[in-house]
C-alpha cells in the first residue's frame, strides 16, 4: 500500500525540570523545543492533499503558543509548580488530576488543557512528545480538510541538538476511513471535487462562529471553529487515544 506524509514544525521555548533523573536536570532550565508532526494517509484528498498545511499548523501552534511557549512543564507533584504559578507564570503540568467542580474557572480551563498529559508523570522530551502527539491527533479529527483515513504519522520533539523523542503511535493513528460521499455532498472532512479550500472555511463542514473559550483552545485568528473543537482537550479521550 502507497503511504502519502506530511510533516509540519513548530518551535517554542519553555522551561522544564526532571527532579528525578540526574543532578543537571534537576535544575528548572530552558530549552528551545521543536516538535514535528507528521500526517500520513493512504490517497490524496480531492484537493490533491493530505491536510491543508495551513490549517492544520494553525490549529497545532494556538495550543503551543497557548499553553506551552514562554512557560514551564513541570510535574504536578513538582513544588516548584504550585509557585510559578501563584507568582502569575505560565505553567503546565505533567500528571495533573482533575481540579474540583466547585474550583474557579481559571482552574479548570487550565485542567482542559493540561489533560492531554494526565498519565505522563514527568516532562520528559519523550512524554512532551506523547502529549503533542495527542493535541496534533485531535486537531487532525474532525472536520479539517484532509485526505480520507489520513492519520498522525509520528511526533519528534527535539529539546537540545543532541537530544530528541520520536513518539509513534500504536495504532498506524489512521482513524476509520469516513464514508464516501453521496453525489454532491462532500462527506466532513474532505474536500468536493472541484471546490477550492478557501482559507478556514473547509468544503463540507459550516464554520460555526464564535465557539471554544470554554474549551480552553485560543481563538486564534483563521482557525475554523470546528478545529479549535477538535483540539479542546475537554473532549473525553477514547480508549485509543488515550494509548497514544
Ligand atoms: N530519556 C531522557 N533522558 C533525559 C531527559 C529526557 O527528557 N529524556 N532529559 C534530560 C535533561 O532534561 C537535560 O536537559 C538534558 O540532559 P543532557 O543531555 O545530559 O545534558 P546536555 O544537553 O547538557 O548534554 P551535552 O550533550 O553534554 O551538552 C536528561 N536526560
Amino acid at each position: 500500500m502507497t503511504m502519502h506524509q506530511i510533516c509540519v514544525r513548530h518551535n517554542f521555548e519553555s522551561a522544564h525540570r526532571l527532579p528525578h533523573l540526574n543532578d543537571k536536570c534537576k535544575n528548572l532550565h530552558g530549552h528551545s523545543w521543536w516538535v514535528e508532526v507528521t500526517v500520513s494517509a493512504p490517497a490524496l484528498g480531492d484537493d490533491g492533499t493530505v491536510v491543508e498545511f495551513g490549517i492544520f499548523k494553525k490549529a497545532l501552534r494556538a495550543f503551543v503558543d497557548e499553553y506551552l511557549d514562554h512557560g514551564a512543564m513541570l510535574g504536578d507533584q513538582d513544588p516548584l509548580a504550585s509557585v510559578l504559578a501563584d507568582h502569575g507564570c505560565k505553567v503546565y503540568r505533567f500528571g495533573a488530576s482533575p481540579p474540583r467542580p466547585d474550583r474557579h474557572d481559571g482552574e479548570r480551563s487550565r485542567w482542559q488543557a493540561e489533560r492531554h498529559a494526565t498519565d505522563l508523570a514527568y516532562p520528559t522530551v519523550e512524554a512532551v512528545a506523547v502529549m503533542l502527539g495527542r493535541v496534533a491527533r485531535q486537531a487532525l479529527q474532525g472536520m479539517l480538510p484532509c485526505a480520507a483515513g489520513a492519520g498522525l504519522g509520528h511526533v519528534k520533539v527535539t529539546e537540545t541538538h543532541t537530544n530528541s523523542a520520536h513518539f509513534v503511535p500504536a495504532t498506524s493513528g489512521l482513524p476509520p476511513a469516513r464514508e464516501p460521499a453521496a453525489a454532491g455532498t462532500p462527506a466532513a472532512g474532505t474536500l468536493a471535487a472541484g471546490t477550492p479550500a478557501v482559507a478556514g472555511t473547509p468544503a463540507g463542514t459550516p464554520a460555526t462562529a464564535g465557539t471554544p473559550a470554554a474549551a480552553g483552545i485560543p481563538a486564534a485568528a483563521g482557525i475554523p471553529a470546528q478545529a479549535r473543537q477538535d483540539i479542546d482537550p475537554a473532549a473525553p479521550l477514547t480508549r485509543e487515544r488515550s494509548r497514544m
